[in-house]
Parts: structure tokens; sequence; C-alpha cells
């Protein structure tokens, strides 16, 4: 099977604290792989690193094969690895609709004549309402993000990401913060992600990690402590000492 995504002895420190130690991971093609840990374990660290945003110490990061370590953010994304984000803060003075037509354009790349073009192409209309379908946006296609229950921003931010085509996608926590009531939603479009994409997921939720991942990595104090199928991860003791506790007898 191929690596999609691959870290080799990464290491990156804040001054003398080290939050990520000799961490080498691999994500194969195709994979629904979730990183947990306890808060603090160093989760986001690696996304940032993985994505571009802050540049380890030392070691390697491999997309398909290829050593991104040096590129730019623009650049990983452009080869293929993307990352949902807080959309709220980006595009709070848009609606759903306005929001993946740029997605979908700059895709494109023709993001910088959306506005003059907006609703004149048959393709992109098409990709933009099938997205819009797809995550649950219609009902709120024209409405100002700012405006929309938590649970369908969150839901717009993966639509967004996936509007790129990334191979690889990286899922910041995709139910922090949503209510209960909207939750069944965020798993559904989260299962419902294209196979061709391959997934690595951080998420607080164990219901989610458990229901979507097929493998998962488990860091503890910015180091791998084990991984495996989540069957395997939640029956290892030093997983269930560390982090799960009284969740893995659930
Ligand atoms: N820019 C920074 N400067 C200094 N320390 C940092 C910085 N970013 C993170 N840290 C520290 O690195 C450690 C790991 O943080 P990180 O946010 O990566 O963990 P996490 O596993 O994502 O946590 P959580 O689950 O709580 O979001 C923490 O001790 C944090 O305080």
């Amino acid at each position: 099977m191929t690596i999609a995504l691959e870290t080799r002895n990464l290491e990156k420190s804040f001054g003398g604290l080290r939050v990520t130690r000799d961490l080498s991971l691999k994500v194969m093609q195709g994979a629904r792989h979730a990183l947990i840990g306890p808060n603090g374990a160093g989760k986001t660290t690696v996304i940032n690193q993985l994505t571009g945003v802050l540049t380890p110490n030392s070691g390697r990061i491999l997309l398909e094969g290829h050593d991104i370590t040096g590129l730019s953010v623009h650049r990983r994304v452009l080869r293929g690895l993307s990352r949902t984000f807080q959309i709220n803060q980006l595009y709070a003075d848009l609606t759903p609709l306005e929001t993946i037509g740029l997605a979908v354009s700059e895709r494109m790349g023709r993001g910088g004549d959306w506005w003059r073009r907006m609703g004149t192409r048959d393709d992109v209309n098409a990709e933009i309402a099938e997205l819009l379908s797809r995550f649950h946006l219609l009902d709120v296609m024209t409405e100002l993000t700012s405006t929309l229950p938590y649970g369908k921003q969150r839901l717009l931010e993966i639509a967004v990401a996936i509007a790129a085509k990334p191979r690889v996608l990286l899922l910041d926590e995709p139910a922090a913060g949503v209510p209960e009531s909207e939750r069944h939603d965020i798993l559904a479009a989260v299962a419902a992600l294209p196979r061709d994409v391959t997934v690595l997921l951080i998420e607080h939720d164990m219901d989610l990690v458990f229901s979507f991942a097929d493998r998962i990595s488990v860091l503890v104090n910015g180091g791998l402590l084990t991984e495996g199928a989540p069957d395997e991860v939640a029956r290892d003791p030093q997983v269930r000492a560390v982090y799960l506790g009284e969740a893995a007898d659930a």
C-alpha cells in the first residue's frame, strides 16, 4: 500500500519545551487515520508542521513520497494537502454559496475573476450545487456565514476544504463546540467524505474517532505512545492509563 503522508523523526521545540519528539507517522493512501492524545500532547503542533504553518527543528515531511518539509502552506495545498480551518474568521460576511463559489474558482485558478463571472459557468455552478447539497447547506446557502448555526459553519469548513479537491485532508476537530443536536450532520458528512481522499483526523470526541477511524495514533508528550486498529488502541493498557481512562471501558 502507498503512503500518502509521512513524518520522519519530526522534532519541534518552543524554547526549552520539546513539543514534537522524534515523531514518525505513516498515513496510508485512502486511510481514515486519527491522531489523538490528551490536552497539550502536541496534536495541533503536528498539524501546523504538516501544513507548513510551523517549521520543524529537524525531521522530514513527505507527501506521496515527495519531501515537502521546505514548502510554503500554499504550495502544499497545490500539491494536494488541505486542512479545515475556522471559517468564521475568514468568510463571516459571505454566504455559503459565495464561499464555496470562491473556493471552487480558486482551485481552478480563477479566484480573481470569480465575482465578475459569478453564476456564468455551468460546470462551476454544478459543482457548487453538489457541494452545498452534500454538506447540507442548501437551506442556508444565501445567509451570511456569521449568522449560521455553529454546526453549519463547521460543515462549510469541510465543504471548502473538499472544494480544493485534496488528496490528503487534515480534519482539525470538526465536532468541537458543535451542540449535540447538530452533531449528527457532522458525523454523517465526515463519514461520507470521498474514499479517494486520505483523511487525518484530530478530534477529542471519542465517538467520532472510533466510528470514523480505521487506524489511530496516540500522541503523549509530543511522542508516539502507540498506534494501531481502533480495537487494539482501545484495549491498550497504556492508552487506557494515560488517555482514554474510563472511556475505554465503555
Ligand atoms: N507557539 C507556542 N509557543 C510556546 N509553546 C507552545 C506554542 N504552541 C504550543 N505550545 C505548547 O506546546 C504544547 C502542545 O500544544 P498543542 O496545542 O500542540 O497540543 P494539543 O495536543 O493540540 O492540545 P489540545 O488538545 O489542548 O488542543 C503545549 O504545552 C502548549 O502550551
